[in-house]
């Protein structure tokens, strides 16, 4: 059993612009800074983080193609396809569609290798190349709806791949797990009245987009029921995500019986992540990947494939990844998380009555996948 493994340098040079989350304006006073929160330096630590160690020894390498307009089209409608071309032609490139997500000239050509990055590891997991996948691709796509990017995101890479598992490879059922800590709005928009894919959501309630990932959003005509939303309170910790797993997301993926598991690998929910308030730790992220991947061996003969999302921490979101993938292929590196003695003991980790009662509101929905 080996574990599929997808990066290109072109993921780590995708430009964000010189705005720190929003763009530098003299009129808000919004200064200029060296770093975005979406910088693409924190995912090429990442890879970096996974070569230093060693783990990059024990991963196939994988490579990315560019998605073809065929490959967007299946998800997403010619004109967003159109604009992004467009836009990326012009000399300082221009925005997936919410004006706070920066794409630079030719930036389109990073988003279409993203987005074959997750096409690619599908297809080597569906194949049996590969037993597993950890696509760290960049820029990420969760937040793309059917006619706009937004969120960062520019084209769906985790719909994309569904697709083209569904319409390509012929698979009958695809489950997308989701855990970046903000709301998976973009396959819930796209998929929301098929059956064919499951969307599940686990995600800091109201966070981003603050006006979805509500527990009643649950799919539309044939699709009810296959989009799944578990809004938690935050401040959650691995207490609230084991649990929320555990009682919903595991239920959900026996009841529904995937043939294939795409994750939606944000580690945005890392204590250390500026832009929300939850507080998991690498370890924490090391549990949900060994909880996937025990039942993708009971549903889907084990095929899972993780699409790298959000995550901002340059610091912690290495250490995150490197425990996910460390899980998915089944090798300890040795290299302890040097992080832990510190924000391990900043607490966050106990379940709370409050997220036992949101997650148990979320679990008795369960009951409508079949
Ligand atoms: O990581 C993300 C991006 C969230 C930000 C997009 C604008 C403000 C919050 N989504 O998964
Ligand atoms: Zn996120």
């Amino acid at each position: 059993s080996n574990t599929g493994y997808i990066w290109n340098t072109l993921y780590g040079w995708t430009d964000t612009g010189s705005g720190g989350l929003l763009p530098p304006s003299v009129e808000s006073l919004t200064q200029p800074i060296g770093h975005h929160v979406a910088h693409p330096d924190t995912k090429r630590r990442l890879h970096e983080l996974i070569s230093a160690s060693g783990l990059i020894d024990s991963l196939e390498q994988i490579d990315a193609q560019p998605a073809t307009e065929a490959d967007v089209l299946r998800v997403h409608d010619k004109a967003h396809y159109d604009r992004i071309l467009a836009e990326s032609a012009l000399p300082k490139g221009g925005d997936a569609g919410d004006g706070v997500s920066p794409f630079g000239h030719g930036g389109h050509q990073i988003a279409l290798l993203a987005a074959g990055g997750a096409i690619e590891a599908v297809r080597a997991v569906v194949a049996g190349q590969v037993s597993n996948a950890y696509a760290l691709i960049n820029p990420p796509g969760h937040h793309a709806e059917r006619s706009t990017g937004r969120g960062f995101c520019t084209f769906n890479n985790g719909a994309i791949a569904a697709a083209y598992a569904v319409e390509v490879l012929g698979l009958k059922r695809v489950a997308i797990v989701d855990w970046d800590v903000h709301h998976g709005n973009g396959a819930q928009d796209i998929f929301g009245d098929s059956a064919e894919v499951l969307n599940i959501s686990v995600h800091q309630d109201r966070c981003f987009p603050s006006d979805s990932g509500f527990r009643e959003e649950r799919g539309a005509g044939e699709g009810h029921g296959y989009t799944l939303n578990v809004p938690l309170p935050p401040g959650g910790g691995s207490g609230a995500y084991d649990y929320a797993f555990d009682t919903v997301v595991l239920p959900a993926l026996r009841a529904y019986k995937p043939e294939l598991i795409i994750v939606a690998s944000g580690f945005d929910a890392s204590i250390m992540d500026p832009l929300a308030r939850m507080m998991m730790r690498s370890e924490g992220f090391r549990g949900l990947a060994r909880k996937l991947m025990d039942c993708a061996a009971e549903v889907s003969q084990g095929r899972l494939v993780c699409l790298q999302e959000g995550g901002y921490s340059p610091i912690y979101v290495p250490f995150c990844g490197l425990a996910v993938i460390e899980e998915l292929a089944g090798v300890s590196t040795g290299t302890a998380d040097a992080y832990t003695p510190i924000l391990g003991a900043m607490g966050g980790d106990a379940l709370l009555d409050h997220e036992r009662d949101a997650i148990d509101l979320a679990a008795a929905l369960v009951a409508d996948i079949r």
